[in-house]
């Protein structure tokens, strides 16, 4: 989720809603414009939970089109947002479209040409109201080609709604420790979250409320930007033999461009060859303070020999502390809020008790930290000296900074492919080293073919048990778009269904996946219902929940959905419950959606006899003396381990004799419903084996098998035909 700082905008007409974001801390801003599926704004509502909006601004005549609930409701979620209303003449299109070609600090030429503008002046009506406000009420000004532009229409990103974020662990862990606090690393963003640049973190500019020095923040930034085009050679150099468009473009755009040598010498000119960013706050200090060339200010040259004599004497002054009280391993620490002090561990002090002279004592572990009145005064001498450093610095670079605002928009791409950059060698391409030998591979994607994973893995829990996870197959295709999961308690249903449904969003923001291969199409909605007990705020019961999240799932999804449900119909009485969770099933198999539906009803399985493309596969566990060992592998079929429940009754001290009669009467029903599955098995079985064979011949054209490999595939299938084992 977005936090701080932004301001959305709203417009809908009918069922269309176009959305501005403008993002402060980021200089961006985000338009997306869609057709609103849900009657009750589902989709734009999940977008204004990840924007997360201080301020929501909504157009005075925004009147509910036919069937839907009304912008003024999903405007009364945003809990957090302050809302203002504004004219429907400041949401002009027109305007929007003139006024981002000139904010914009990319060429906008792509994204606001003539089509572009008619088929989306919702949004470009939204940001024309959003920028209008900023400036006339808040009174800011952006600079010309300085914002960053994204667009989202709704066909070329994939949208996961709240609950299933929460549901998948991907931005925060679901599971609390003994402690009651969140596991940190237990989510796919812990995992991912290895990036070095601020923007790769997604972190932004700075806060303008910060209390952050003014010049000592310019500082750090000019000697930031130094650093930055001091590896634009190295880079070149690095993407040479570069072969993907993206990095090339990273090369031609940044590394080829005249315009960042130029900044680099004017930079040169005032700043030294060598000023590096440092992480430190002690080295930073001494960065900072000298990071402009001598002789370019007198004023500032003086402030510096008074910064480096009392640092000498301070050093000087720890030295004689340890030969005049004996204290050798006595250490004299800078921070940011003590300057320096002296630090002593109780281990160093042999017991001796401190020198009197040795002030403002506190203990933090196992050390004490102090200071004395001669340390003190050094100090303050060396603390002004340093901020006289920092105020001559700032005043020297304020030249140098409106001569590098000019060039915004070059630093804005430059901060963009860096953070870029960033974001897939220190995050994807490392977690893909760091798992080694554990296999990563390259996802494929098709337009209308299958998902198909071979040996995936659950990107967190593998991180935390590498040698024990099992991984697993998973085959869907619109041949087989639902498929039914079975097997007792902890067998591994929840991991199964989250493990497939983050390889795939993995796969889908360009990374790497825990698999040995994995073919994807592409998806742009995934929906889950996954039971995670009831939601007390809201007051529902776990039914209600139930049928609340499937009835969200049953109207928005469309064709290039994938859909995860984890039990579906627990809640009620089992006639009802089985009869919710068919007919849910019937739908989602009528539909070209993929779903994976993990149940212990082992009567949904029977939806197998029924429809050729429904697959239903069981997580194998064994029954060794009276317990259940657990092997987390998928197989196809119905579950290995029938009658688990009568298993565990026992083992947990149900009588014999209650058992035995549960036994009984579970053997009674099951003969009759042998009988009647025989009839429907016979009915439909040489229908489902033509079914397959038409299936696996059609799914040939997605995979890259040679001509030997081919031949053998096929002879392999008719023998299986012919043999009747399909
Ligand atoms: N593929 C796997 N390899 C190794 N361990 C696994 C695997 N899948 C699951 N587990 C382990 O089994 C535990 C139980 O898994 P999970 O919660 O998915 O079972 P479940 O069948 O959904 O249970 P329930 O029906 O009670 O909800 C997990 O916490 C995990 O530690």
């Amino acid at each position: 989720m977005i936090s701080m700082r932004v301001i959305a905008t709203l417009l809908t007409l009918r069922k269309q809603v176009g959305l501005a974001a403008l993002d402060f801390r980021m200089a961006s801003l985000h338009l997306s414009q869609f057709i609103e599926t849900s009657r009750s704004y589902q989709n734009t509502a999940a977008l204004l939970h990840f924007f997360n909006p201080e301020t929501l601004i909504i157009s005075s005549y925004n009147a509910a089109p036919d069937g839907m609930v009304g912008l003024g409701s999903l405007v009364d979620r945003c809990k957090n947002a302050r809302k203002v209303e504004l004219a429907r003449g400041c949401f002009d299109d027109t305007k929007g479209a003139l006024m981002l070609q000139n904010l914009a600090a990319k060429d906008t030429s792509a994204i606001l040409s003539e089509n572009y503008h008619k088929q989306f002046y919702l949004c470009l009506g939204a940001a024309a109201a959003v920028l209008k406000w900023i400036d006339i009420d808040q009174g800011y000004l952006i600079t010309k080609n300085s914002l960053q532009i994204t667009f989202n229409g709704s066909f070329d990103h994939m949208s996961i709604d709240a609950t299933s974020v929460q549901n998948l662990e991907i931005i925060e862990p679901l599971v609390l420790d003994t402690n009651k606090k969140k596991n940190k690393r237990g989510s796919l963003y812990n995992v991912l979250n290895t990036t070095k640049t601020v923007g790769g973190q997604k972190e932004g500019l700075t806060d303008p409320a910060a209390n952050i020095r003014r010049s000592q923040a310019l500082i750090s930034a000019v000697i930031l930007l130094k650093n930055a085009l001091d590896v634009l050679p190295v880079l070149s150099e690095v993407l040479q033999n570069a072969t993907s468009s993206l990095l090339c473009n990273v090369r031609t755009s940044l590394c080829s461009h005249s315009a960042y040598s130029v900044l680099k010498d004017r930079i040169v000119e005032v700043i030294e060859e060598d000023a590096m960013h440092a992480r430190s706050a002690f080295a930073s200090r001494t960065e900072q303070c000298f990071a402009v060339k001598y002789g370019v200010d007198g004023m500032l040259d003086l402030a510096r020999r008074t910064f480096c004599t009392t640092s000498a004497a301070i050093s000087k002054l720890g030295e004689k502390y340890q030969k005049e009280f004996d204290l050798p391993k006595l250490k004299l620490v800078y921070n940011q809020r003590h300057g320096f002090h002296i630090v002593i561990t109780e281990l160093d002090l042999q017991e001796k008790s401190l020198p009197k002279s040795f002030v403002q004592v506190t203990k933090r572990g196992k050390s004490f930290c102090c200071s004395t009145d001669e340390l003190m005064s050094l100090n303050k001498r060396n603390q002004e000296a340093a901020a006289e450093c920092y105020k001559r610095t700032g005043r020297c670079l304020e030249d140098l900074a409106h001569h590098i605002r000019k060039d915004i928009r070059y630093l804005a791409l430059l901060s963009e492919s860096l953070s870029l950059l960033d974001m897939m060698v220190n995050s994807f391409a490392t977690l893909v080293i760091t798992r080694l030998p554990a296999t990563y591979v390259r996802p494929e994607f098709s337009e209308n073919g299958p998902i198909a994973i071979e040996a995936g893995r659950h990107p967190v829990l593998e991180s935390i048990h590498p040698e024990e996870y099992v991984p697993n197959n998973t085959f869907m295709a619109e041949s087989t778009n639902l498929v039914i999961v079975t097997g007792p308690n902890m067998s591994g249903k929840s991991t199964y269904l989250r493990q497939v449904t983050l390889i795939t969003i993995m796969a889908h923001i360009g990374c790497y996946v825990p698999a040995s291969f994995a073919s994807f199409r592409i998806v742009d909605h995934v929906f889950t219902r996954i039971g995670t007990g009831d939601n007390l705020e809201l007051n529902s019961s776990t039914f209600m929940a139930e049928m609340k999240e499937t009835a969200f799932i049953l109207q928005n999804l469309n064709d290039r959905s994938l859909i995860i449900i984890d039990e579906l119909g627990r809640g009620t009485s089992t006639s009802d419950g089985l009869a919710i969770a068919w007919s849910s099933s019937e739908y989602l198999l009528s539909l070209k959606a993929y779903t994976i539906f993990a149940t212990h009803m082992e009567r949904l399985g029977e939806l197998a006899t029924l429809y050729p493309n429904v697959k239903t596969c069981f997580l194998t566990v064994d029954i060794v003396d009276k317990r259940l060992d657990f092997k987390y592998l998928l197989k196809e079929g119905q579950t290995n381990c029938p009658h688990y429940g009568l298993t565990l009754a026992e083992i947990s001290g149900f009588p014999s004799v209650v058992v035995e009669n549960a036994r009984r009467i579970t053997a009674r029903l099951q003969e009759k419903e042998k009988l009647r599955l025989r009839v429907g098995q016979h009915k439909f079985q040489s229908l489902r084996k033509e079914y397959h064979v038409a299936q696996r011949l059609f799914y040939i054209q997605y995979s890259n098998m040679t001509e030997a490999t081919l031949r053998n595939y096929l002879q392999t299938l008719k023998d299986s035909y012919l043999r009747n084992d399909m």
